[in-house]
């Protein structure tokens, strides 16, 4: 078997709210394979967000151990583990929120173009990820002329232009009607499983979930016992 991309172990997260430490995960533990996807779901405020925080070194754990591409970390902060992880969120993990959020000074091609400079990738290649992705036809054109589905590929494209170990999408089609939502999705998983990276996906969408290999109900998990 592969090693997994991403090891989750024992993992637990709180927050502060008053006097009180709110818990929101509780030892939780997964994994995720190169090329497989896993769905994150569960009722508003079980902890999707946090987790994909987590997963990115953007919170620190109370406890438990997170490894992404051979990296690993523990709940002890460190502007080493910072320093590792913002060199993963740099070359390897690819986040995609439900909002392009491409810079709007740049075309759809130039952001596709500083983004995989920024993870190290040679020039040459964006204008393909563009085209692969369905948007070949506006890759000049910047993102206040370009359609909210037509902006969503093109940050599609500028998450496999890096040549990510991991990408983790926060309701990546949230924003979309239904059917432009099932048009980037396909893209989604089509580029995700050609490129064999592993995919986290947190959403509220049944459908869009029942299309990853592997689904996480956090609500079944809720350490409080809500439902
Ligand atoms: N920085 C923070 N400080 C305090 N509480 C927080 C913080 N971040 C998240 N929380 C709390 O943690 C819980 C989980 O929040 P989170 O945003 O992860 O949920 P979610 O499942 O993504 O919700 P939604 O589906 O509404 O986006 C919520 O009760 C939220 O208020």
């Amino acid at each position: 078997m592969s090693k997994p991309v991403l090891a989750v172990e024992g993992l637990s997260k709180g927050f502060t709210s008053g006097e009180q430490r709110v818990a929101v995960l509780s030892d939780l533990s997964l994994s995720v394979g190169p090329g497989e996807s896993l769905a994150v779901i569960g009722r508003s405020g079980s902890g999707k967000s946090t987790l994909l925080n987590l997963l990115c070194g953007l919170e620190i754990p109370d406890e438990g151990t997170i490894t992404v591409a051979g990296e690993s970390f523990d709940g002890a902060g460190s502007s080493d583990a910072d320093a590792r992880w913002a060199e993963l969120r740099r070359r390897s993990i690819g986040v995609v929120f439900q909002d392009a959020n491409l810079m709007p000074a740049l075309s759809l091609l130039e952001n596709v173009r500083l983004r995989g400079h920024l993870a190290g990738q040679a020039v040459g290649g964006e204008r393909g990820w563009l085209e692969r992705l369905g948007v070949g036809a506006e890759v000049d054109r910047y993102p206040d002329k370009v359609s909210g589905g037509q902006a969503q590929r093109a940050a599609l494209a500028m998450v496999f232009a890096m040549t990510p170990a991991l990408i983790l999408a926060d309701e990546p089609t949230g924003s979309l009607d239904r059917h432009t939502a099932d048009d980037v999705a396909d893209c989604l998983f089509d580029m995700q499983r050609t490129t064999g990276c592993a995919l986290v996906l947190a959403t509220h969408d049944r459908e869009l979930a029942a299309r990853c290999d592997h689904l996480l109900d956090l609500s079944a998990l809720d350490p409080m016992g809500r439902e």
